[in-house]
């Protein structure tokens, strides 16, 4: 009745026929030999087995007899298994003593069976019970089929010391047992090949399964092949895309790019991508970038932007060559160039955004797929090549820039360096508020001075200031403009963003109004049911906000918005929408409406000569000038930044407002060495920052002027004053 559960061991359940009876090894292992020949009709029955012991220390397996049982219908399949499994494994001399039949000892094989068999036993067997075989060391049987031991060791240790490690405890022992070293100690084989490691190039999709049809993008680079040690900048955290964090903001606020390497050459298809960089939902767009970058620096024209009196589309179409002043050799390698398209600001649209052909390296993600994933979580664009300060990159390596802006790094082949001359930094915002939601600056400047305004942006770099004031406070119409083209592709992409920020503000309003009506309906449930009301009250209720609640939704399908209704509301707020909505396409929408209140123009608001003052007409009410001056005042010197100072005092209608935060001259120094051209300039400079209200209102014409804040920054470099002057109103003209 005890031995039943050691006789698991020894039964093939499963697959005898003679289930709940102990069945000899050797006949399992003949049966599974296939030779089943010596297997009796019925099964031996086996008595107990004296020699049998609890055996924990090695090797053999106790095979125990027993009388038939009915306890053994307990036993498992995976007894069977085990039991079979010795049998085949021992195929081993049995002893017959005395009726009983003994497995010649085969230590290694059967020491794990042996293992669970003793648990096994252990967990069956009534602790009270002391069998004579139990507790007792099964001693190992001599007999003359004993396998020979082994003789030969090749760390010089013996049968007790296999592994020699008593050489260890004596100096002189060891020198002795070692003294043939490495011959009894040999060493490892030598050099075979080298193990080629593959590794993908997108670590982070390393099936390339998001790769799009180009062609390498999911092949694997072999370190052995590559040739060497290659250090790749900006390639660690999951494959090349962005700048890697290099930019720093320098004590002036100005970025330091000396360790950045443009990563992200790739040019982005329209629907653009979307930033990491801003890690906070709504870290409102300080990170939004330039599409392609490539395209940015090769295709930025020197030229001043049209923003006279000739509408933008029509100017921008133009290309009125006396407006469009070289700067810096620039143009002779833009003629070689295919043109971005036009970038047309018309009156009545928002700024189409701009594609072009764009070569594609191989990347994890598309570019569409990147942003459709960041704009779904509610974050702003940018480019892989312009994430932020977090900026980590992803994807595949690029192609060189070979933009005008761009200074080459290293040898053929090798990424290059932009140099950012004109402070056209594609990660401003990200450093400039980083994580912020917003622009401190915002907070400084009147709303009423922009309702129903035509504001111009002067350097409005990838328009989050911009977006923000066409947003928040409605002018009429408001114009970025910038000299590089990238940036203004960004600040157009931007659009979308914003459009989709408002609509997840808009959708947190209705989503707690929704709560709000919920929680009425909850409330006048309970007191109509106190109250006892006449169903015809109800239901006229139920209609009255029925009518309420589809007029509210038709009123959104009008804005626009209907392609969100099916996407939850919460997620919307929590996640943001789920796609960037589409630029509303109204024909004549109501001045101030955004986002059809606002352009993007790449374009140099210095102009080529004074003479060209002359043609400038009033235009604008408002004139943004924020942390431009100095990058003009490098690039043209102080010729060219008395120019601009001129021009604006001209753009601007009566009663106008130039809005200014210049750069302070200790800032000019770091960047000085930027190109030959603005190191003659910074050598010949001597119209300081300090001069210049003095200069704008006693030469300029500018009636009086205020500093109205010097907004706090997270960086003490962006801490700079900000001051308005006022055109005087035309009568006082
Ligand atoms: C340092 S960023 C300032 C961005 C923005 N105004 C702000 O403060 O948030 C300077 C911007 O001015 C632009 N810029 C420099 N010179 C310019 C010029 N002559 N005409 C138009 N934009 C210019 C640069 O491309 C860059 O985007």
């Amino acid at each position: 009745m005890l031995e039943m559960s050691v006789d698991k061991e020894a039964v093939e359940l499963g697959e005898s026929p003679f289930e709940n009876t102990a069945v000899h090894p050797s006949h399992l292992h003949s049966k599974l030999s296939g030779n089943d020949t010596n297997v009796p009709e019925k099964p031996e029955i086996m008595s107990k087995n004296p020699h049998n012991e609890d055996d924990t220390s090695i090797n053999c397996p106790p095979v125990v007899p027993v009388e038939k049982s009915n306890n053994m219908s307990n036993t498992t399949e995976q007894d069977a298994r085990d039991s079979s499994t010795m049998g085949a494994e021992s195929s081993l001399p049995l002893e017959s003593k005395n009726g009983l039949q003994l497995p010649k000892p085969h230590p290694p094989p059967c020491q794990p069976h042996q293992q669970r068999f003793n648990k096994r036993r252990s967990n069956t067997i009534n602790a009270s019970f002391k069998h004579p075989i139990f507790g007792k060391r099964r001693r190992r049987s001599n007999s003359e089929t004993e396998s020979v031991l082994p003789t030969n060791f090749l760390l010089g240790g013996n049968i007790f010391d296999p592994l020699n490690l008593n050489s260890l405890l004596d100096e002189e022992v060891n020198r002795a047992l070692n003294a043939e070293t490495p011959k009894s100690s040999p060493l490892p084989a030598k050099s075979r090949d080298p193990v080629e490691i593959l590794i993908p190039r997108d670590i982070t999709d390393p099936l390339n399964l998001n790769c799009c049809s180009t062609g390498d993008g999911g092949r694997l680079i072999s370190p052995l092949k590559a040739g060497g040690r290659r250090r790749h900048r900006n390639r660690h955290h999951g494959g090349g895309g962005g700048i890697g964090g290099g930019v720093k903001a320098d004590a002036e606020g100005a970025l330091t790019r000396s360790d950045v390497v443009e990563s992200d050459q790739r040019k982005p298809s329209e629907g653009g991508d979307v930033s990491q960089q801003t890690e906070q939902r709504g870290a409102s767009l300080s990170g939004i970038k330039a599409s392609a970058l490539d395209r940015s620096s090769e295709e930025m024209k020197n030229r001043p932007a049209p923003l006279h009196s000739v509408p933008m589309a029509q100017a921008q179409c133009a290309n009125n060559p006396p407006l469009f002043p070289s700067a810096g050799g620039q143009d002779e390698e833009e003629e070689r160039r295919p043109r971005e398209p036009v970038v047309v600001a018309s009156e009545t649209s928002t700024a189409p955004v701009s594609s072009s052909t764009r070569t594609n390296a191989p990347h994890s993600l598309t570019y569409r797929q990147r942003k459709r994933k960041h704009v779904n979580a509610g974050q702003p664009f940018e480019p892989a090549a312009k994430r932020g300060p977090s900026g980590r990159g992803r994807g595949a390596p690029h192609t060189p820039q070979t933009g005008a802006n761009s200074v080459p790094v290293g040898g053929r082949g090798r990424r290059q360096k932009k140099t950012f001359q004109y402070g056209n930094y594609n990660k401003y915002y990200g450093y400039r508020n980083p994580g912020a939601c917003e622009d401190p600056r915002v907070r400084v400047l009147k709303p009423e001075w922009f309702r129903g305004k035509s504001v111009l942006d002067l350097g409005c770099n990838t328009g989050h200031l911009t977006l923000t004031i066409a947003k928040n406070w409605r002018p009429a119409r408001i114009v970025g403009l910038d000299i590089d083209g990238e940036l203004v592709h960004a600040a157009r992409q931007n659009i979308r963003h914003y459009l989709s920020e408002l609509q997840t503000q808009e959708a947190r309003h209705c989503g707690g109004e929704e709560e709000a009506e919920k929680e009425r309906a909850g409330v006048e449930g309970n007191e109509r049911r106190k109250n006892g009301r006449s169903g015809v009250e109800e239901e006229q209720k139920a209609e009255e906000k029925e009518t309420v609640k589809q007029d509210a939704e038709s009123d959104k399908k009008r804005d626009g918005e209907s392609h969100n209704l099916s996407f939850p509301v919460s997620l919307r707020i929590s996640r943001g929408p789920i796609a960037a909505p589409p630029l509303p396409n109204t024909p004549s929408p109501p001045p101030g409406n955004f986002p059809a209140n606002v352009f993007f123009v790449k374009g140099n608001y210095v102009l080529e000569s004074d003479l060209l003052l002359a043609t400038q007409k009033e235009e604008y009410d408002v004139i943004l000038c924020l942390s431009v001056s100095k990058w003009v005042h490098l690039n043209w010197g102080d010729a060219g930044l008395r120019r601009l100072f001129q021009r604006v005092y001209r753009h601007l209608r009566p009663g106008g407002l130039f809005i200014l935060e210049p750069q302070p001259w200790t800032s000019y120094s770091k960047r000085k060495r930027l190109t030959d051209a603005i190191y003659k300039n910074y050598c010949s400079i001597r119209f300081k920052p300090e001069q210049f209200p003095s200069y704008l209102t006693s030469e300029v014409g500018f009636s009086s002027y205020e500093l109205i804040g010097t907004p706090k920054s997270s960086s003490q470099g962006f801490q700079r004053p900000i001051y308005v002057f006022h055109k005087r109103p035309s009568s006082q003209n």
